[in-house]
């Protein structure tokens, strides 16, 4: 059933509210990988719990107890669990999202502050940190519940709310209360299926459902030696540096095509056969669109169903930095005392954190081994989460296909996405249900990067695009 024609003109009608509710979001810089800002990531709770009471949700902050940061103990931010509805005749849908963020510095290379959110009316781009990643879409479905509210009409659906506030840190706490919620007589108890809204079009035209993620193993590798960091004038060629040792290790995992070099990780993952390879190639993409969502011309491969495959079905390892180096502006001639080394794997069905572990762990170690250095090694997993993959030809995602038609006058891609959003196979696993992941950002909207946007047009069509979805689920 299509979404009512009064819905859409207010959606049209009340753009300019729904950004300004965008902007006061963006400006609480809920960054959960900061302790600095624990305190924000909090205040993100309530205000949002408050915006979903203010359309009609009734909500619940439930506590995830605490955890340990940077050496502190600091609780953890709540989760909202919200609800309305609880007629036996209509479904039961379950909508996710995060208001947390990664952190964002004007020095990072931002053209303006991260945490004000500027409306450039020549490019139709609303910007700033959370815009697309993952606070405007949390936004779109309040923005759906504001026009029910205020019309006195009832939801097509009855509707279960999980908002977290640690996606982007490990979704630390998460799965312990969706197993708990999902038992009977529990908040999601009876829910037929599940809707999450906080990935991206692959390309920026065309529309998009998502019916894979990949996964995520976190590590911290820490070299360490000397009591205190040391002047290179007076040490350099008379101790062992860790800054060395790490680079050297850092170098060995993976080359510059994106191969994984840690024995036996690309080995768990078969290869695309010529059919599995048709999938990628019937999807709208070219070369053109990563190399301009990247800014500038540097994709691994000419080949766009070499480059998709990287992205949406084989691991991948990067380097992401190296904590305690020296970094700043000048030319400091230190030899730090201890630094670590952050990298991740994106991982893909059959792998799981657990089974990456070993082979990650024992390489390194014999690496640094075969180093024959005095220094200290440290290999940790910080956080994990495992690969999705759901069926795409289920009621769900037939009905988020004809929410887009009816949005976009477009069929949608069908894509899997490369990023992680841990709780999803929770959510499938705990509840039996399936879940569809149905963007509102495009593919260059910068999540993670500087000058994070979205799009005028994507926040609006896609807030008309989550409640036709509701309407189209229902029936
Ligand atoms: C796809 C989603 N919007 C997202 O950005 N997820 C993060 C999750 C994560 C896990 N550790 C840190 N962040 C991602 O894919 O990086
Ligand atoms: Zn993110
Ligand atoms: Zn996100």
């Amino acid at each position: 059933m299509p979404a009512p024609q009064e819905f859409i003109k207010y959606i049209d009608d009340k753009a300019d509210a729904f950004i300004q509710r965008l902007s006061d979001a963006v400006a609480i810089p809920s960054v959960s990988s900061d302790a600095s800002r624990r305190q924000d990531v909090i205040k993100m709770a309530n205000w949002l719990s408050e915006q979903l009471q203010a359309v009609g949700v009734t909500t619940q902050l439930t506590d995830l107890g605490k955890q340990q940061i940077e050496g502190q103990e600091l609780p953890l931010p709540p989760v909202i669990l919200g609800k309305i509805g609880n007629d036996k005749n209509k479904k039961t849908i379950l909508v996710y999202g995060h208001f947390d963020v990664q952190p964002a510095f004007k020095s990072d290379g931002w053209d303006t502050d991260p945490f004000t959110l500027v409306n450039d009316k020549a490019t139709g781009r609303l910007i700033g940190r959370g815009a697309s990643d993952d606070k405007g879409p949390v936004l779109g479905w309040v923005n759906v519940l504001q026009w029910h509210h205020e019309n006195k009409k009832e939801l097509p659906v009855n509707l279960r709310c999980c908002f977290e506030g640690m996606e982007e840190s490990g979704s630390e706490g998460l799965d312990d209360l969706v197993a708990r919620e999902s038992k009977p007589g529990g908040w999601f108890d009876g829910v037929d299926a599940v809707c999450i809204s906080d990935n991206y079009w692959l390309n920026t035209r065309t529309p998009a459902l998502t019916y894979g993620l990949r996964g995520l193993s976190y590590y911290r590798v820490t070299v360490s030696g000397p009591a205190r960091d040391l002047h290179s004038g007076v040490f350099g060629r008379t101790v062992y540096e860790p800054m060395t040792d790490l680079i050297y290790i850092m170098s060995k995992l993976v080359d510059n095509r994106g191969h994984i070099l840690i024995p036996g990780v690309e080995d768990q993952v078969g290869i695309a056969d010529e059919e599995e390879k048709k999938i990628y190639q019937a999807l709208d993409y070219s070369i053109q669109d990563v190399e301009e969502s990247a800014g500038a011309p540097i994709a691994l491969s000419s080949d766009k169903v070499e480059v998709l495959m990287g992205r949406m079905r084989n691991p991948s390892l990067s380097l992401h930095g190296i904590e305690g180096a020296f970094s700043g502006v000048g030319a400091k001639t230190v030899i730090p005392a201890k630094v670590s080394g952050k990298f991740s794997i994106r991982l893909v069905p059959p792998q799981t954190p657990e089974s990456v572990d070993p082979f990650v762990i024992s390489y390194i170690e014999e690496l640094f081994k075969g180093l024959n250095s005095k220094s200290k090694l440290e290999v940790e997993s910080l956080h994990g989460g495992k690969p999705w993959v759901a069926d795409h030809n289920h009621w769900n995602y037939e009905a988020a296909k004809r929410a887009t038609w009816s949005t976009y006058n477009r069929l949608p891609d069908l894509t899997r996405e490369g990023g992680s959003i841990p709780v999803t196979l929770t959510f499938a696993d705990c509840l039996g249900v399936n879940v569809v992941l149905l963007p509102m950002g495009r593919g260059d909207d910068g999540a993670h990067s500087t000058n994070e946007k979205i799009d005028r047009f994507n926040f609006i069509e896609g807030t008309k695009l989550l409640g036709s979805y509701l309407y189209e689920v229902a029936v």
